[in-house]
């Protein structure tokens, strides 16, 4: 699939030598993509025989059966995903393996859910495959049984939310390197969200501590942080995606914030997924935990069937996850070389201008307006 790329190579040629002047339209995975739209209309059309032909999936077949009725048993539902960061033609790298691979969940309605994985799992990935930031195919993810890349309105209507990225560049700076220098106040960014109940604008804004007078290029990172929960929580959402949002907060605000979230999950039903690294005071929170790594979920569990979160001890849980984790793979690969390996010069340049996928990493932005990032 052509992806719109824009280029500004200081050389003037990296593009032309990267692809050829005419992207393709055909070959084996136009094919296969035709072959998956053609089984999802096929799927859409016989729901029961659906069901039966799906494959059956490892951690969460046994958590919650598979349903296609128009019920909807689970907030979040995702089954055989994949997911491979794209190369400039939109296809995957090769030699590169998928970040996600086969990867099966299923989240009750109600539910606040932990997402722990070390640096790399693909959290933010996944994280934004929830919340329809990456096109993936049309019966991979359910939310509230709706495909969120392709229903829009789950995120236009507020059901759908997602927090993440760092808002200085995404949203109080213009584009990503570019500081805005506008001077306005908190409450502008607040209002300019419509149709909110002034209630719950004024209940988040007394859990969040915020002064709507702060004026956003004068606040700190903490306080730009509570103003931006602030306006991604003012429609009551049905499913929340949080990505380590919490990293700014005070010990206060942050647990003023948990229990706020808790509360929505339990007295409206609402849905929360949350990725972070804080997990101290966190274990009265979660109602499940999910692991993720190398590229699919390890463990999924009811928080009842995690005695350290009784006993206080979830540090110590996800430190042994992923200190077990590291050394298998130190094992099975060896250390990692801590010098320059010059037999790879060129493979990885010193530095070098890239043509971008078209994402910013660990942001919400397309990084296509930038038209170049940096690798080191
Ligand atoms: N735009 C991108 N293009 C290519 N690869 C990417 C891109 N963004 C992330 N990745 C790769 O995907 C992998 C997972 O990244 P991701 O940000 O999802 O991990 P994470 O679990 O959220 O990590 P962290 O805990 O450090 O935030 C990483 O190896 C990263 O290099």
């Amino acid at each position: 699939m052509p992806v719109p790329v824009a280029v500004t190579n200081p050389n003037g040629k990296g593009l032309a030598a990267a692809a050829p002047d005419q992207l393709p339209t055909s070959g084996d995975l136009f094919a296969k993509l035709k072959a998956q739209s053609q089984a999802a209309l096929a799927a859409k059309q016989e729901p029961e025989k659906d069901v039966a032909q799906r494959p059956a999936s490892s951690a969460m077949d046994t958590e919650a059966p598979s349903t296609s009725a128009p019920a909807v048993a689970a907030a979040v539902e995702v089954r055989g995903l994949n997911f491979a960061y794209p190369g400039l033609d939109g296809r995957p790298i090769p030699g590169i393996p998928p970040l996600i691979r086969d990867l099966a969940f299923s989240l009750p309605a109600g539910s606040t859910c932990l997402l722990l994985g070390a640096n790399g799992a693909g959290k933010t990935t996944f994280l934004k495959i929830l919340g329809g930031k990456h096109m993936i195919s049309e019966d991979a993810v359910r939310i509230l049984g709706r495909p969120p890349f392709h229903d829009t309105q789950l995120s236009v209507t507020g059901d759908l939310s997602y927090i993440g990225g760092n808002w200085q560049r995404d949203i109080a700076f213009a584009g990503t390197s570019i500081p805005l220098t506008g001077d306005f106040p908190a409450s502008r960014m607040i209002d300019s969200i419509p149709n909110v109940d002034p209630e719950r604008k004024a209940r988040l804004i007394k859990v969040l501590d915020i002064d709507p007078c702060w004026r956003m290029h004068t606040v700190s990172d903490g306080q730009r942080r509570r103003v931006q929960i602030c306006v991604g929580l003012l429609r009551p959402f049905k499913v929340l995606l949080l990505d380590e949002i919490t990293v700014d907060l005070d010990v206060l605000g942050r647990a003023d914030l948990m229990r706020f979230l808790q509360e929505e999950c339990t007295t409206r039903g609402a849905t929360v997924l949350y990725a972070t690294h804080i997990f101290d005071g966190l274990e009265f929170w979660p109602s499940h935990l999910a692991y993720l790594a190398h590229g699919q979920l390890q463990f999924f569990k009811e928080a009842k069937d995690v005695p350290e979160l009784a006993q206080g001890r979830l540090l110590s849980l996800v430190y042994n996850l992923l200190n077990e984790d590291r050394e298998a793979q130190l094992k099975a690969r060896g250390p990692r070389p801590t010098e320059w390996d010059s037999s790879r010069e060129g493979e990885v340049g010193v530095f070098s201008y890239a043509f971008n996928n078209g994402w910013v990493p660990g942001t919400m932005n397309t990084s296509l307006s930038t038209n170049a990032v940096m690798r080191n």
